[in-house]
C-alpha cells in the first residue's frame, strides 16, 4: 500500500494555444499528496485546479512530466478513484433512484448502497424525481452519493460545495469527514472558500498561474510562517519575506523566519486565508521561492 495518493513530477498540461503563458494550464508542477488525508487544492480562477483534478481522474493526459495515482499509473487506479467534476455531469433523464441503481451496476462488488442512499435522503430528495428537475445543489448531492457509493480510496472533488446552501454544506462536509475518518479515504478537493477549509483539511496544495506556489501539511505551514509588525526601517533579512507593506512608520509582513525573531517585533500566527492570500498576491516572494513546511517546491 502506497502512502502517496497523488504524486506529480514536472507535470504540465497544454491546451492548444492559449494566449496566457503560451497555452500552459499547468506547468512544472512537482508535489506529493499523502494518503489518508483531506487535501485542499486552492487557487484563483484559471489557476489550473480543475485541470489537475481531471488529469488525476484520467480524463485527459499530461502534455509533459508524470502523475501517479495511488502509487501507479492513472489508468490502473480508475476503479479505486471517485471523481465529482465541477459541472456534476449526470444523466438528466434518469430519476434519482435510477442513478443510484446505475452506480450499483457500474461498481459490482464494491458499491455501498446504504451510504449512497443516506446522502440522498439527507437532502430529502424524492427518489422518483428526474435529475433534470433538481436544483444545482440537489444535483451535487446525487453526484456525491454516486462518488461515495463507489467506496473510493481516493475521492477527487472539484468545487464540491459551490452550489450548496450553508446547511447542506455543513452536513455534506461532515459526511465527507466521517468517510475519511472511518475508511481512511483520501479526499482531494478544490475550493475558493479558504476560510472553510482550515478546520476540515489537513494538507494544502496552492496553485497560482499553473504552478505550485505552496504545498504541505496545513499545521506545519501555519507554524512556520509568522505575521510581523515592526517599525518601517526594520530589516527583514535573513528571513524569507512572503509579503511586506509599509504604512507610514509601520511595517507589516508575512515571513518565514530563518532564525529567532527580535523581542521588539510584534508577531502573530497567520490564518490559512492570510497565508494563501499573501502567496497569491506575491508571485515571487523576495529572497527565496515558495516554501512548504516540509519541503521546498519551485514557484
Ligand atoms: N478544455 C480546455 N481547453 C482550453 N483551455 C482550457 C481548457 N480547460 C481549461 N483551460 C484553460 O486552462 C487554464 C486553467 O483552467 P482550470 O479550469 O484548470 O482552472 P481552475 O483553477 O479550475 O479555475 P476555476 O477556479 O475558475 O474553476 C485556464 O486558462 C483555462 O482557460
Amino acid at each position: 500500500m502506497t502512502d502517496t495518493a497523488l504524486e506529480a513530477a514536472a507535470l504540465g498540461k497544454r491546451f492548444g494555444r492559449l494566449r496566457r503563458s503560451a497555452g500552459w494550464a499547468l506547468r512544472d508542477c512537482t508535489f506529493a499528496l499523502p494518503t489518508g488525508r483531506v487535501c485542499a487544492v486552492v487557487g484563483p480562477n484559471g489557476a489550473g485546479k480543475s485541470t489537475l483534478l481531471a488529469l488525476a481522474a484520467g480524463l485527459m493526459a499530461p502534455s509533459e512530466g508524470s502523475l501517479s495515482v495511488l502509487g501507479g499509473p492513472v489508468g490502473a487506479a480508475r476503479a479505486r478513484v471517485g471523481f465529482v467534476a465541477q459541472d456534476k455531469p449526470l444523466y438528466p433523464q434518469l430519476s434519482v433512484a435510477e442513478t443510484l441503481l446505475m452506480g450499483a451496476d457500474l461498481n459490482p462488488g464494491h458499491w455501498d448502497a446504504r451510504a449512497a442512499e443516506r446522502i440522498v435522503a439527507g437532502g430529502e430528495l424524492d427518489p422518483k424525481a428526474r435529475i433534470r428537475a433538481l436544483s444545482g445543489g440537489q444535483r451535487t448531492r446525487v453526484a456525491l452519493a454516486l462518488a461515495l457509493g463507489k467506496k473510493p480510496e481516493l475521492l477527487l472533488l472539484d468545487e464540491p460545495m459551490a452550489d450548496l446552501d450553508p446547511l447542506a454544506r455543513h452536513e455534506l462536509m461532515g459526511v465527507l469527514m466521517s468517510q475519511a475518518a472511518q475508511h481512511g479515504t483520501t479526499i482531494v478537493m478544490s475550493s475558493h472558500v479558504v476560510a472553510e477549509l482550515e478546520d476540515s483539511c489537513d494538507h494544502l496544495l496552492l496553485i497560482g498561474g499553473g504552478r505550485v506556489r505552496l504545498a504541505g501539511e496545513i499545521d506545519e505551514l501555519l507554524e512556520t510562517h509568522t505575521r510581523v509588525s515592526a517599525s518601517a526601517d526594520t530589516v527583514l533579512d535573513p528571513h524569507t519575506v512572503v509579503e511586506s507593506r509599509t504604512t507610514g512608520r509601520q511595517l507589516s509582513a508575512l515571513i518565514r523566519p530563518a532564525a529567532p525573531l527580535p523581542a521588539d517585533w510584534h508577531t502573530s500566527a497567520p490564518s490559512l486565508e492570510e497565508l494563501v492570500l499573501s502567496y497569491l498576491r506575491n508571485p515571487e516572494p523576495a529572497g527565496k521561492t515558495a516554501l512548504s513546511g516540509a519541503e521546498e517546491v519551485s514557484a
